[in-house]
Formats: structure tokens, C-alpha cells, sequence
């Protein structure tokens, strides 16, 4: 396993790139630890691929470095960073068997017979394939042939890192939820450095330690499920995480107050000079219907989503979600919504602005 380095990493695919937007992927430095579970996630197009491919040595970056555990492989092939990788489609062979796949990087690697053995029946068992290790691959359906993928993939253990390319696509949904779940369990048990792409953030936040949020070709927030729901550090994270995403609605910042149409916002934080778009951010589970409190609100619609009501509100001309209680009453006479002053985050230009202690 090991730790990797994003050394003034960025990536054009133009020739002579002449600004900051002819690069698909932004200037970026960051230490991956070793032996932790990482998602990339974002938006189609906003670079996913690229940054993984750098990784893996199919790209070579125009800009900066990569090192692993402090070794310059920026030049060096696929073939020699020592990585296993599983891809959006199953890559296996159609004339061997389950169990024959599953052992072929091992005999490639010329690892003894019984090692393979043990090794293949401990990952036949992770992925359930135990009673099919004698059939041939040919035949089987999508889902049975990417679990093989995945299985491959895991089968070393002495592997740099595991890159995982959107790997459940062709999985079946109630299958998806177990395979994630064995994937968290072998990362629990074996400790690999993994890197999982996905536009999901249902199997990034559930598979991963940190979610590294991309859009627009930068990586705009690297942190852990709960920092990206309490903290989200640009807007995009606040509204691409969370369903429905974060409320964010223009203000005007002073002091300790926010100010909507003239309408006062009490913070927990001191804001002092902001300049550029001002902005506030605010989840919908932060956010309550009142009868007497807070601001005017017009309820548009009231949709129940089994363990609570998401409410669509209007304010001050802009569409915001409200979360209630399963069994609260949402009457005509809740107008006026309340938002919970330590869960108001305030953002200048789309990033999130500390604020002083009040
Ligand atoms: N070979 C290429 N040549 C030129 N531009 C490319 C190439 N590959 C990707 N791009 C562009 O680079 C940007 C980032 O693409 P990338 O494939 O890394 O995004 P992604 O997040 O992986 O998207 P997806 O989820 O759709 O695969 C996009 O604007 C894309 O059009």
C-alpha cells in the first residue's frame, strides 16, 4: 500500500493551453494516505476520469507530479506502479473458469499453488461465488462477471493502491448495496489504499473515508461525510450533497446578521467586509415551518418521503426546501420558516467564509 502524492498536479488536453479553463484538470497538491478508502466525485465532465487515469498511468499530466510513498512514478507505466484496477465494464476471460480468474494475477505474479488456493476461496466467499468457482465466465450474466472484476481486483495484496472506475454500473440496484458494503468490509480487513469513482454520492458517502468533491475540473472540498454535510466548503458541494441539496440564497453579510430583502437572518459567526457574491447556505434539515417566528414563507408544495416531509417553499422569490417531522401538521397558518443559526454557513464568490467568533 501507499501514500500518494498530487505534486502540482494539472492536466490540459490542448497543446498549448492558454488560461486556467483550458485545463481539465485544475492545479491541485494533496497527500493521499496510505491505506485510506478515497471517492472521487462530481458532476460528468468534471474530471473524474482524467485525475484517475493520471493515477493509474494512462495519462500523463501536462503539469507537475505523482509520486507513491514518495517515489516519482510520473513516467512510469501502468505496468510498473503495482496497482489493481476494476473498470465500469467486467474485464474476465470468457474460456477460464470463476476460480481461474480470480487466481491469475497471483499465477502471474508466481504466487505457489497453495496461496493461490486459499487466496481465491477467501474472495469467492467475499463475493459470493463460492459454488460457481468451477463454471467458465462465458454465460454468466453482467452482474456475476463484474463481481469476478472486482474480485480480481482485490485478490493481491501487496498492490500500491485499488482504483475503481464507477464499478457498479452494471450491477443490479439490491445488489449494489451489498457489494458496497463487502467493498468497505475488505477495505476494513486489508487496509488498501482505494480510490472509487462515482457521480453517486449514496456509494461515496457510504463507501468512502474522505469524498474528494470535484467540479468544473478542481477539486473544491476533500473531507469526510459529515464535513461535507455540515461544512460544505463551496456551494456546489452544499447543493450536489444532500437530497435535496443545500438552500443557498442571496444576501447581503454584516456583523452577525444576514440580510434577505431587508429581512434579518441572526449567525452564530462575525462577517466582516465580504466582497464578490454573497451568498448564505442553508440544508433543508436545518430549516423549520413556524407559525409565529422567523421570515414569510409561502408553502408550494408538501411531499412525503416515507421517514420525514420534504416542504417546497417560496422566499422572497426563490424556491427553498424545508424539512418537517414525518408526523408533523404542516396548516395553512405556517408561514414563516426559522433556520438554525449555527447551521447557517455564509459563502463570498461560492466559498465558504469561517466568520469570527461572535
Ligand atoms: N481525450 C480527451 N481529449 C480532449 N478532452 C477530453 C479528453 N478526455 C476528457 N476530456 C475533457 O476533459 C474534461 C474532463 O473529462 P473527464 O472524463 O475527466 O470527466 P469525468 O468527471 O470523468 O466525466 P464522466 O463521469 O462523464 O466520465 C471534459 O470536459 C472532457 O470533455
Amino acid at each position: 500500500m501507499a501514500k500518494i502524492t498530487l505534486d502540482n498536479l494539472a492536466h490540459s488536453y490542448l497543446a498549448n493551453p492558454a488560461s486556467e479553463d483550458d485545463f481539465a484538470l485544475k492545479e491541485l497538491n494533496h497527500d493521499w494516505d496510505d491505506g485510506a478508502a478515497y471517492a472521487l466525485l462530481g458532476a460528468s465532465g468534471c474530471g473524474k476520469s482524467t485525475l484517475l487515469n493520471i493515477i493509474s498511468g494512462l495519462l500523463r499530466p501536462s503539469q507537475g507530479r505523482i509520486l507513491f510513498d514518495g517515489q516519482d512514478v510520473t513516467d512510469a507505466p501502468t505496468a510498473e506502479r503495482n496497482i489493481a484496477q476494476v473498470f465500469q465494464f467486467p474485464v474476465v476471460y470468457d474460456t477460464m473458469t470463476v476460480h481461474d480468474n480470480l487466481a491469475f494475477p497471483l499465477r502471474n505474479r508466481g504466487r505457489d499453488e497453495s496461496y493461490v488456493a486459499e487466496r481465491v476461496q477467501e474472495i469467492a466467499r467475499m463475493i459470493g461465488m463460492e459454488e460457481m468457482l468451477h463454471k467458465k465466465a462465458r454465460g454468466l450474466t453482467a452482474d456475476a462477471k463484474q463481481k469476478i472484476s472486482l474480485g480480481r481486483g482485490m485478490v493481491r495484496k501487496d498492490v500500491n493502491a485499488l482504483l475503481f472506475d464507477e464499478p457498479l454500473t452494471v450491477i443490479d440496484p439490491h445488489m449494489k448495496w451489498e457489494l458496497r458494503t463487502q467493498l468497505k468490509k475488505l477495505h476494513h480487513d486489508f487496509g488498501h489504499t482505494m480510490i472509487y469513482v462515482t457521480h453517486d454520492q449514496t456509494e461515496a458517502l457510504t463507501f468512502a473515508d474522505k469524498v474528494v468533491v470535484m467540479y468544473d475540473g478542481r477539486v473544491v472540498q476533500i473531507g469526510t461525510p459529515e464535513e461535507l454535510f455540515e461544512r460544505p466548503e463551496h456551494t456546489f458541494v452544499g447543493y450536489f450533497i444532500g437530497s435535496p441539496g443545500m438552500n443557498v440564497i442571496p444576501a447581503r453579510v454584516e456583523g452577525d446578521r444576514a440580510y434577505v430583502n431587508g429581512a434579518q437572518i441572526p449567525l452564530t459567526r462575525g462577517y466582516r467586509g465580504l466582497g464578490g457574491k454573497v451568498e448564505i447556505g442553508v440544508r433543508p434539515e436545518f430549516a423549520r415551518l413556524s407559525k409565529g417566528e422567523g421570515l414569510p414563507v409561502k408553502v408550494l408544495r408538501v411531499e412525503d418521503v416515507g421517514r420525514h416531509k420534504i416542504i417546497r417553499a417560496e422566499f422572497f422569490g426563490k424556491t427553498i426546501n424545508i424539512f418537517a417531522g414525518e408526523d408533523d401538521a404542516v396548516g395553512a397558518d405556517m408561514n414563516r420558516v426559522v433556520f438554525d443559526p449555527a447551521h447557517v454557513n455564509v459563502y463570498a464568490d461560492d466559498w465558504r467564509v469561517e466568520g469570527e467568533v461572535a
